[in-house]
């Protein structure tokens, strides 16, 4: 497996990927790898020749208040964590090697980086989009690899590919969960051990979503019982609950038509976890 610090050095091994006539994929990811990030990966591989793994912990995306600081990381845990899956090459960028100190340029999806997530984290998605879009212009990859645990941000990514016409194909690929549901997340280390036996109160109330949901409820019903579970727990700090449309995160009422999903955000002390399901409502599959 190869490593790169920089952009040169990465750009040349996928050059050589290139002229063998392999495809490539990527999976940008900001280390402290869990089972979520490993299924990206064999997803990737399983479709392409080569793949290549950014891990860059990535200033812009996170606002003055925000954990930082904190990200948990180790670098060389996730090497070899890479290493056994067979991954090809990992781009591991300084922020000095990613960000020209003058950058003056950026990349907005205008409506969805500012309503659900992107009003509790102003400035979340545009960083997002800004070093995606960097990733993707370094390792030209012919497709890239995001979780769907991340729904808003998978939006985003297809929202920005489609605008600019990137030349990549954007796969989600569904959330990994640990045996009592809790998804996947590098930043589950930071909870404490109550917050930690609390945290899957999350993925309860979305089986309770997509129970009522199936009985051809109202999304205000939907709405009242995902906050009934999660009210009614011990510790979590509900900050959101939204139901959108599952394709454009539109805002839906009444008796739901087509395919919705449920987004949450809720505090755990000062770890802030999301977590979505896709549901169908009654008689729409
Ligand atoms: N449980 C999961 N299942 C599937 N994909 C996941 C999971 N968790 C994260 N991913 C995906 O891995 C990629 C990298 O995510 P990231 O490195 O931020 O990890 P994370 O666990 O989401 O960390 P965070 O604590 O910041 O939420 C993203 O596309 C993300 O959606
Ligand atoms: C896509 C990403 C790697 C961009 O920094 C990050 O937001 C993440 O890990 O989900
Ligand atoms: N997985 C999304 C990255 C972040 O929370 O900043």
């Amino acid at each position: 497996m190869q490593t790169a610090e920089t952009k040169a050095d990465i750009r040349a091994a996928v050059a050589e990927y290139r002229r063998a006539g392999e495809s490539v994929a990527l999976v940008p990811t900001m280390g402290y790898l869990h089972e979520g990030h490993l299924s990206l990966v064999r997803a990737a591989r399983a479709a392409n020749d080569r793949t290549v793994v950014s891990i860059f912990v990535n200033p812009t995306q996170f606002g003055p208040r925000e954990d930082l600081a904190t990200y948990p990381r180790d670098i060389e845990r996730d090497l070899d964590l890479l290493r056994r899956e067979g991954v090809d090459a990992v781009f591991l960028p300084s922020v000095d090697e990613m960000y020209h100190p003058d950058r003056q340029t950026i990349v907005e999806t205008t409506r969805l980086s500012r309503v659900l997530m992107g009003r509790l984290r102003p400035g979340h998605y545009r960083g997002v989009a800004t070093v995606v879009t960097k990733l993707f212009n370094i390792v030209q990859p012919d497709a890239a690899y995001f979780g769907e645990k991340d729904y808003q941000q998978l939006c985003v990514i297809r929202a920005m590919v489609r605008d600019l016409d990137s030349p990549v194909a954007v796969h989600g690929v569904p959330t990994v969960r640990e045996a009592d549901g809790l998804a996947m997340s590098s930043r589950n280390v930071r909870l404490s051990a109550e917050d930690r036996a609390a945290a899957p109160v999350l993925n309860a109330s979305l089986d309770a979503a997509e129970r009522i949901a199936a009985t051809g409820a109202r999304v205000s019903d939907i709405k009242a019982a995902v906050r009934g579970e999660i009210d009614s727990a011990p510790r979590a700090g509900l900050q959101s609950v939204d139901i959108r449309d599952a394709q454009t995160l539109a805002p839906v009422q009444g008796v739901p038509s087509g395919p919705l999903v449920v987004l949450l955000a809720a505090r755990f002390g000062d770890v802030l976890l999301i977590d979505q399901r896709v549901v169908t409502p009654k008689g729409k599959t």
